[in-house]
């Protein structure tokens, strides 16, 4: 057995002014912020540290405490042709802390004046707001943005500096998002005019787009991989090298974070939202769109699918022929865009499982496909055959319980219920405005489509109704 990677075996850890404050100890934010962090602090730029905030009561505390906050990420995969296998030992984490074990040293990371940033990513369910919560200095809120406000107040109570606040969380604006759920704390708490003027001037909510694939823990490879560094890490993660950020906010904020400075592929910008569109339709929505039919083909990760020929022509076809003439970007930009993505998706040299992208597809599928469906509707194009059939497919594996079917409980009971009874599914489905956030059922063609592709999947199966409809696509 190796011994576990600590400050006893890595004796190199500098001590630096802890400047970010991080809500969140996954592996996202380990891999694509730390490590960021890890190199601007080597190349001598940003001189600075950052305190780990767990922000549900169960977590990696434990782990993180025990390797004193060392772990390694591994970047493999190509990059300009040239293949990179790096480990590399972050350094840049000098604290965790766990609000529910100890509420004070929570508060207290407010007090130090160096603290600068304040860095989250919470999952798409992270930033909300809960009207029924009331307001305490004693235990933490039960919320992301909750906790926040309790850290921001108590900062405010001692006339310090505010932060510059950076969200990663995958939803639209998520800095407008997070601000405003801060600020519906501070209304319901009824912690006064002067804090939220506090909020409102002293404070910087970025928003901004994150771009990495990392898979996460190389289970697989552990034991392989301890004996090559020499040492145990069970905190160790997995990512492609690829990374980008772009983050919407005024422009000195570079100055204070020099990721350009130390050649990171980060845009400071006023106007994310031609990255985000790009981003979030063609990358997340082919993984949203794969995900059930390679499921249902029983595939078990990206790499897989981009090597199987059906189902690497559909997401082909999908983002050429579905996705992209949906965009409002100059469409050489797009096809790069798209030739770069599923470049990385054939990754030999990382596991992507779909079962992971598998989570909440409903609520993906809404986000990242639907509006590609509506727009090829309404704008009259060709029936967007390639989203229904995801949709169908998605449809089908909803109809019975399994581990990818992981889901919002209400959802799943609606499909399930509606599964009862086939001659309705597609309309019960389409009309449903709980699930959609609006009726869908009057999409022209939308209903027929989906029960052909309904229809052709419970015949024949997945795989023959997927070349029944790239046969259509040739003719
Ligand atoms: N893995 C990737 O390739 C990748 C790339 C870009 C973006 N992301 C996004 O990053 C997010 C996190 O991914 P990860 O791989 O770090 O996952 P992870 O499971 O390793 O970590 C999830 C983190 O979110 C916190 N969290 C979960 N639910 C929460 C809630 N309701 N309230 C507050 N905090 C909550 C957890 O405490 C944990 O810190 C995902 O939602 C994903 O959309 C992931
Ligand atoms: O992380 P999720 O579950 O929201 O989505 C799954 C993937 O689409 C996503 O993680 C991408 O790999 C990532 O967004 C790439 O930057």
């Amino acid at each position: 057995m190796k011994p576990l990677l600590s400050n006893q075996l890595f004796t190199n850890k500098s001590n630096r002014p802890i400047k970010i404050i991080q809500f969140g100890e996954g592996n996202f934010l380990r891999a694509f912020v730390d490590w960021k962090i890890e190199q601007m602090n080597q190349i001598g730029f940003f001189n600075g540290n950052v305190a780990i905030v767990q922000p549900l009561s169960n977590g990696l505390e434990h782990l993180i405490q025990k390797q004193d906050c060392l772990y390694t990420v591994r970047l493999n995969g190509f990059q300009n042709g040239e293949k990179i296998n790096t480990n590399e030992i972050i350094t840049c984490v000098s604290s965790i802390t766990n609000p529910y074990q100890n509420f004070p040293s929570f508060l207290d990371l407010a007090n130090d004046d160096d603290a600068r940033f304040i860095i989250s990513n919470t999952t798409e369910a992270g930033i909300q707001f809960d009207a029924t919560e009331t307001f305490s200095m004693d235990f933490p809120s039960t919320t992301f943005p909750g906790k926040l406000t309790q850290l921001l107040y108590h900062r405010y109570i001692q006339n310090k500096a505010g932060f510059i606040l950076i969200p990663c969380e995958l939803i639209e604006k998520n800095g407008e998002a997070l601000k405003h759920a801060v600020l519906q704390y501070a209304a319901s708490w009824k912690l006064g005019e002067e804090f939220i003027n506090w909020i409102h001037l002293e404070n910087t909510f970025c928003s901004s787009l994150v771009d990495q694939i990392v898979s996460g823990y190389p289970k697989m490879q552990e034991q392989e991989l301890w004996d090559t560094f020499g040492y145990t890490d069970h905190l160790m993660v997995t990512a492609e090298p690829f990374h980008f950020w772009v983050i919407e906010g005024p422009s000195w904020i570079e100055d204070e974070l020099p990721l350009r400075k130390a050649n990171l592929n980060v845009i400071f910008t006023n106007d994310m939202t031609p990255y985000r569109n790009q981003k979030v339709h063609i990358l997340n929505g082919s993984h949203t769109a794969m995900v059930p039919p390679a499921i249902l083909a029983n595939l078990e990760t990206v790499e897989q699918v981009m090597q199987d020929k059906d189902l690497s022509q559909f997401i082909n076809n999908l983002v050429q022929n579905e996705i992209i003439p949906t965009l409002q970007l100059p469409r050489n930009q797009l096809e790069n865009f798209a030739r770069s993505t599923l470049e990385r998706f054939k990754n030999p040299f990382i596991r992507h499982e779909l079962k992971s992208i598998a989570l909440n597809s409903i609520s993906k599928f809404k986000t990242r496909l639907l509006p590609i469906l509506k727009n090829n509707i309404e704008q009259k194009r060709n029936t967007p055959d390639y989203t229904i059939f995801s949709l169908a497919s998605l449809l089908f594996l909803y109809k019975s319980d399994s581990e990818e079917r992981q889901d919002d409980e209400q959802v799943i009971a609606v499909i399930e219920h509606a599964w009862q009874n086939p001659e309705t599914l597609v309309h019960t489905l389409l009309s449903n405005s709980n699930i959609w956030g609006e009726d869908l059922s009057s999409l022209e063609g939308l209903e027929e489509s989906l029960q052909t592709h309904l229809n052709n999947i419970e015949q024949f199966g997945l795989r023959e109704a997927l070349h029944h409809l790239l046969a259509k696509t040739e003719v």
